[in-house]
């Protein structure tokens, strides 16, 4: 893949709620979204609380329908290119699979699995090696400061930041063309803030394009190439 090409398209997307409990009214959040994201680069979404900018990452990951558009994201992988405004839910998760990872701010807790596992995960299921997948886990949850003494044991009773870290480990793992950051530093403490400005910076030179929200102002510059105004769409 070139640094330049196109990955992620967003064309003429909009976004409506159906507020079912005050009588149907509905509410028009975002129209006329047009935007690309390309390959190597961290496209930031920005504006005002309110503007849409969540709703406009779950649409790109295919957890939001559109009411109008397309989002057609073009890995280069073998699926081809893929308009997640209308895809099926069978292809919206292949396009997970193999091409779009999304790092939010929680980890969703499975019971009893050891963190070093919840790390490791998205590896194996992409078949990557068991001996290679807990290596490069243990390399991140080590450069994400987790003690090697927790590893082996499951995430649900750690520290919100730790657990926070081990999710970031997660996202982070897998080796796809985009990426999509929801606020993946929201109170973590400036060192491992630090840890994830320099994660964000592996992915961008090897090429991945990551579309993300961070409302850290100083974050944000440090990781934004562009940052695009949210309240354009209104
Ligand atoms: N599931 C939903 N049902 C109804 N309204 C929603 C839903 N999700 C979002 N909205 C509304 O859409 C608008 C945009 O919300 P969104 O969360 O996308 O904004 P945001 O820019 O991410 O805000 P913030 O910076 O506060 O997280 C808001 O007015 C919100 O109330």
């Amino acid at each position: 893949m070139t640094m330049t090409q196109t990955v992620l398209s967003v064309s003429d997307v909009e976004k409506n709620f159906t507020m079912h409990l005050q009588g149907g009214t509905r509410l028009n959040v975002l129209r006329n979204v047009n935007f690309e994201v390309h390959a190597g680069e961290c496209v930031v979404l920005g504006g005002a609380s309110g503007a849409g900018k969540s709703s406009i990452l779950k649409m790109v990951y295919g957890n939001y329908a559109a009411a109008g558009g397309s989002i057609v994201l073009d890995a280069g992988t073998a699926g081809g290119a893929v308009d997640l405004a209308i895809a099926d839910p069978r292809r919206v998760l292949a396009a997970r699979r193999d091409s779009m990872g999304y790092v939010s701010q929680f980890l969703r807790c499975v019971p009893r699995v050891p963190a070093i596992s919840v790390v490791a995960e998205p590896l194996l299921e992409r078949g990557v090696g068991a001996d290679e997948a807990r290596d490069r886990a243990a390399a991140l949850l080590t450069q994400l400061g987790i003690p090697e003494r927790l590893w082996t044991l499951p995430p649900a009773t750690f520290s919100g930041g730790e657990q926070q870290r081990v999710n970031i480990a997660r996202g982070f793992i897998a080796e796809l063309p985009m990426l999509l950051l929801d606020e993946p530093t929201a109170s973590l403490d400036s060192r491992n803030r630090d840890v994830v400005v320099d994660l964000i910076a592996e992915k961008r030179a090897k090429g991945v394009a990551m579309l993300g929200i961070f409302h850290d102002v100083e974050v944000r510059e440090r990781v934004a190439d562009r940052i695009i105004d949210v309240e354009a769409f209104a």
